[in-house]
């Protein structure tokens, strides 16, 4: 949030971590507005100047907002194209479909060998 009439281009830092127990307005709302610039949620509470004179204590320091950097697009890295081989992928869905059809086939043809005959 901002501080003071410091230049618009300034945030001013706090760490309210050991305020939070004993802040008047209560712990949920100073987390709700960490992270961010809170200098309208300060301002709209009406705080008093004792409250403003208490900011000192969790003064961190300024930071010049010109010169964080501006968020850019996340562009991946280029992948190597790989030539994909079909052949394979092929065979591969070719045996799931014949092995099991080949075991079935060899276990009637091993049972029609051993069978006994039936009795006459
Ligand atoms: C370092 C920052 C802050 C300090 C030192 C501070 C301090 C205080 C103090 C001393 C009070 C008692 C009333 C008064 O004296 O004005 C108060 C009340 C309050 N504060 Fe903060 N405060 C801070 C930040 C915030 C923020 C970011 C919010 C966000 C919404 C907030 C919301 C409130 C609320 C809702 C009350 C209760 C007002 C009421 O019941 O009348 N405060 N605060």
């Amino acid at each position: 949030m901002k501080h003071g009439s410091a230049s618009d281009i300034n945030l001013t830092v706090f760490d309210v971590t050991k305020f939070l127990e004993d802040h008047p307005g209560g712990d949920d709302v100073l987390l709700s507005s960490t992270g961010k610039d809170a200098t309208d949620d300060f301002e709209d509470v009406g705080h008093s100047s004792s409250a403003r004179a208490m900011m000192d204590e969790f003064y961190v320091g300024d930071i010049d907002t010109s010169a964080i950097p501006s968020k850019r697009k996340y562009t991946p890295p280029k992948q190597p194209h790989y030539e994909q081989d079909k052949t394979s992928e092929f065979v591969i869905k070719l045996l799931q479909f014949l092995v099991p059809l080949l075991i079935l086939g060899l276990a009637f043809g091993v049972r029609s060998y051993t069978k006994t005959p039936a009795s006459s």
